[in-house]
């Protein structure tokens, strides 16, 4: 069995790729990043330490990479061969990685209608529905249908926490013991593949994507942008703050008041839920940046239906008045300043030229009177 995956980085190697590689498939990873390819080509395998007090090593192997820049065609030539395409890459990466895949596609139907599922493994809402439409969009009018048919893409939800990596072996990847794969069934074409342990189908995956991204994301988010805001750079170091611990406990009781709502999730289940999220931020053995956490598309975090807004939004529609915990959160990601990093320099030269409440209009698409917005400018 064969599969693909774009992005050899943290996720890509230290779940989806151990993942695979247990469940009997040679992997071949795709990268722009050429020193981690070679890597691969030249060791052949890798391993993954889950962080914890047995600190236990899997070895990750029948492994292979292709560097996507220098060797399209070679990539092409996989995806026409493989069993399934797995991606993790960012949301901003996928239209990028849509005319690999475009290509790889177009040159399977020449020999064969086999199915194939095309997974993106991001955090957001609707990535592989994205990616399907990035590729659809590239491909010949003549080619589309036929593609269309024999090619599924599964939304899915993924959740384990893999800060950068400092280790001395450019592979090794450690990661929390914890994880969880809850991948769209319906949406699958041909055979669900057998990905034993690792995955979780599930009929409708919105209340499993919002509960993560509401829960994990958010959560993790606050202590970012709280701990950004009191001066620290460690996720370690804000959580153990009792000012940025109380809001990250507040914030999360209002998004799984919206989540119990929407969804009727247990609400004594979700209290554990919410508990178990919050001790995972605060792992002895991993060190986590606030500059991965909250950075790396601060704008993006703050969209519409991202882990901040998306739930704000909703607890409005839900009980008619906004989250005040939740809004102080987005008020300290509006104060996120990073020089490095391009999306938090845009978000304070938009703040400075068109002000807060421009800004957040602009960024969140909601109205200047929109009850976030009011409550989140109370607390600047
Ligand atoms: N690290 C984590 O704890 C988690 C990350 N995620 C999601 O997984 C995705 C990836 O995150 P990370 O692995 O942390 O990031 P990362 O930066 O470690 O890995 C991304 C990889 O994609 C590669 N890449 C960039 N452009 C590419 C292209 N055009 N073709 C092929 N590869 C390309 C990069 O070189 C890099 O190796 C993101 O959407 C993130 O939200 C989801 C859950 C957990
Ligand atoms: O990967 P993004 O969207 O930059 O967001 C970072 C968040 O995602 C994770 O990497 C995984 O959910 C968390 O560790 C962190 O909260």
């Amino acid at each position: 069995m064969l599969a693909v995956h774009f992005g050899a980085g943290n996720i890509g190697r230290g779940f989806i790729g151990a993942l695979l590689c247990d469940a009997g498939y040679h992997t071949t990873f795709i990268d722009v990043n050429k020193e981690i390819i070679d890597e691969i080509n030249e060791k052949k395998q890798y391993r993954v330490i889950l962080a914890d007090q047995n600190q236990e090593e899997i070895v990750v192997d029948n492994i292979s990479g292709i560097n996507s820049i220098e060797e399209p065609q070679q990539v092409a030539d996989t995806i026409a061969r493989a069993d399934i395409v797995t991606a993790a890459v960012g949301p901003t990466v996928l239209p990028i990685i849509a005319k690999n895949i475009a290509e790889g596609l177009l040159k399977r139907v020449e020999t064969t209608t086999k199915p194939i599922n095309i997974i993106a493994c991001e955090n957001m809402v609707g990535g592989s529905s994205l990616l399907r439409e990035k590729i659809l969009e590239l491909l010949p009018e003549e080619k589309r249908v036929l593609i269309d048919e024999i090619a599924g893409f599964p939304n899915s939800a993924v959740d384990r926490i893999v800060p950068n990596q400092t280790n001395e072996q450019l592979l090794t990847v450690a990661v929390e013991p914890y994880y969880e794969w809850a991948v769209e069934k319906p949406a699958f074409k041909g055979e669900v593949p057998k990905i034993n342990g690792g995955v979780t189908y599930v009929e409708d995956l919105k209340p499993y994507i919002e509960r993560k991204l509401y829960t994990v994301n958010a959560g993790h988010a606050a202590a970012a942008y709280l701990g950004n805001m009191y001066g620290y750079q460690k996720i370690e170091e804000a959580v153990q703050d009792d000012r940025v611990q109380t809001i990250i406990n507040r914030a999360l009781k209002e998004t799984g008041d919206v989540l119990i709502t929407l969804y009727h999730f247990d609400k004594t289940e979700h209290d554990h839920y919410r508990n178990k999220i919050i001790g995972r931020f605060t792992n002895p053995y991993l060190s986590d940046e606030v500059t991965r956490v909250g950075g790396r598309g601060p704008i993006r975090k703050l969209g519409a239906n991202d882990r901040l807004i998306g739930p704000a939004r909703q607890y409005v529609e839900q009980f008619q008045h906004a989250p005040e915990n939740l809004s102080k959160v987005i008020a300290a990601a509006l104060k996120y300043e990073n020089r490095e990093d391009p999306e938090a320099v845009t978000l304070q030269e938009m703040i400075k030229e068109k002000g807060y409440q421009r800004t957040l209009e602009e960024i969140t698409g909601l109205a200047a009177d929109h009850p976030v917005i009011t409550t989140v400018l109370k607390h600047l």
